[in-house]
């Protein structure tokens, strides 16, 4: 790799303007100032009623690993921006922050945090910029994937997205988060060695451009391998393809397991029903028809209304890219900071649009599902960190705009939805396997009603505040609005 420096660290993977708050902070002494950030999105992407949590497992990784290396203290000494005496102390820095989190596979929605990191100021403001481009993707591409596994319901789902993605560690994480999400396999073969999701493929265009001949090409891939499922649309699907599928399916009879077909281009309503014929006449009820060529929820949605005879449908671009919305948007804000005195003083970011002031406060978000109604879920809770809504009777939930819109629950369960993933610096919680993350995912959308899951126009899945924290939120506002009505500006 053609690099000025080893890379062997991804401490240097933040923003530079972090590096000189570090320094600020450092040269002020409040560098170590207790703080609380959280990280959360402001909408579901897509349009979609909720999101799917993804990216701990990286993140974990990321935080575990974090050091100023030789080489990364060699860089920034070269910028001459910092003192030596600040290097050094980066050069001995050692991750102490506890971090709470949302758990893979849960789900997760706008405007409630998904993930607090709590320690020296300077660590916590760190961690910042890779925190949030690993859950800014993997959140992404996990609700993607779950959008088109809502309308794929119990077909299969192959993840073909790995020659599309942005960089090639979109594709193995994109196809994890995928996987989380619902998609059956992968065809990205790291993807499956590093993670243990099942690998799937068929062959390209290519093996047959290369016989020049539909049959001789199939031929030549069921003498070399057991399970076949042929590419039909390099010439012509019903005229070549499948009858050439179909005459090496008969000749070679039980000496290959003939899974079926994919068809890659064509109006594929019309050629799956001809395809399904075809292959039922021969004598294949059994072969499926798999398809491709930039799927995604919608179109998917349409064949299956257009009742296309599709088994399997492989999606690559438009899952691997988040196509439609290429960013999340989550943002990681300053929510309490150790004062002079060391006591924790909650902050607040005012803003002209209501949805974009922050809440102050280190937060609790809590999972309401109510026993009377199939457990499914009310909404979402946010409390401050000290409250416990299973303490109560009944819970009072309302919307955190417009309040009259409430209502009262009393049979209800509260689960917290951030866990303790690191205090101070060490890992607490144990990463689950993949298979677990999936099978928690699935349950965790069973828990939620069909009117959140459609994927055009679902219902808004109610994140309200608790009373207090409500109270508590009118009162920094107030609190920022007197501060600067005493400023005394006309402007
Ligand atoms: N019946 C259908 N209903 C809705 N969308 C379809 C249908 N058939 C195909 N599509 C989608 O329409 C788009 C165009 O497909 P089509 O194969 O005609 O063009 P193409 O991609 O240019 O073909 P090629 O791969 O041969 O260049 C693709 O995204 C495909 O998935
Ligand atoms: O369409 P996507 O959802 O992005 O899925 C991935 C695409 O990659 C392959 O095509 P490509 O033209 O790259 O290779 P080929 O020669 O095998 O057709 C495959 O046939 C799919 O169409
Ligand atoms: O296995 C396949 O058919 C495949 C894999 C990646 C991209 N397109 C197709």
């Amino acid at each position: 790799m053609r690099v000025n420096q080893v890379d062997d660290s991804l401490v240097l993977h933040t923003d530079y303007y972090i590096l000189n708050m570090m320094y600020t902070y450092w040269k002020k002494g409040i560098n170590k100032r207790r703080a609380v950030f959280e990280a959360y999105f402001r909408k579901n992407p897509f349009n979609n009623g909720y999101s799917i949590f993804a990216g701990l497992e990286q993140a974990v990784n990321y935080l575990q690993n974090l050091h100023f290396s030789d080489s990364d203290i060699d860089y920034l000494r070269q910028k001459g921006e910092f003192d030596e005496g600040f290097l050094q102390y980066l050069k001995q820095m050692t991750f102490s922050c506890d971090v709470r989190a949302a758990v893979e596979g849960d789900l997760v929605f706008a405007n409630e945090p998904i993930m607090q990191v709590e320690g020296p100021l300077d660590q916590c403001s760190l961690v910042e910029t890779a925190l949030l481009s690993i859950l800014n993707y993997q959140i992404l591409i996990a609700t993607k994937a779950s959008r088109i596994k809502n309308v794929a319901g119990d077909d299969t789902l192959m993840e073909f997205g790995s020659r599309r993605a942005q960089d090639l560690d979109a594709g193995i994480w994109g196809a994890r988060a995928a996987y989380i999400a619902g998609f059956d396999s992968t065809s990205n073969v790291r993807a499956g060695k590093l993670f243990g999701i099942p690998i799937t493929g068929t062959h390209a265009h290519a093996l047959v451009q290369f016989y020049q001949n539909d049959y001789e090409a199939f031929m030549a891939y069921a003498q070399t391998h057991h399970d076949c499922t042929f590419l039909v649309d390099t010439y012509d699907t019903l005229k070549s393809g499948v009858p050439n599928a179909i005459r090496v399916a008969d000749e070679l009879g039980d000496k290959i397991n003939f899974r079926g077909v994919r068809i890659d281009s064509g109006d594929m309503a019309y050629i799956s029903k001809r395809v399904r014929e075809k292959l039922d006449a021969a004598g294949y009820p059994e072969a499926q028809i798999a398809a491709s060529n930039d799927l995604d929820e919608d179109k998917i949605q349409s064949l299956k209304m257009q009742e296309a005879k599709i088994d399997v449908w492989g999606v690559g671009t438009h899952l691997i890219t988040g196509y439609g919305q290429p960013a999340l948007g989550a943002v990681y804000k300053l929510v309490a900071i150790e004062d002079d005195a060391g006591n924790m003083l909650d902050t607040l970011k005012l803003s002209s649009n209501v949805e974009k002031i922050s809440t102050p406060g280190e937060k609790q978000v809590w999972r309401i599902t109510n026993s009377n109604k199939q457990d499914k879920s009310e909404g979402d809770y946010i409390t401050l960190k000290d409250e416990d809504p299973n303490a109560l009777d009944e819970l009072y939930m309302f919307h955190p705009q417009y309040t009259y819109i409430s209502k009262t629950i009393s049979n209800f369960k509260a689960r917290p939805v951030l866990q303790k993933i690191f205090e101070n610096g060490k890992l607490v919680y144990q990463l689950p396997d993949l298979q677990t993350i999936r099978s928690y995912c699935r349950a965790n959308l069973d828990s939620l009603w069909d009117e959140y899951k459609r994927i055009l126009n679902p219902q808004d899945y109610p994140v309200d505040l608790s009373q207090r924290l409500y109270d508590h939120k009118i009162k920094y506002i107030e609190r920022v609005h007197q501060m600067v009505a005493q400023l005394g500006n006309d402007d």
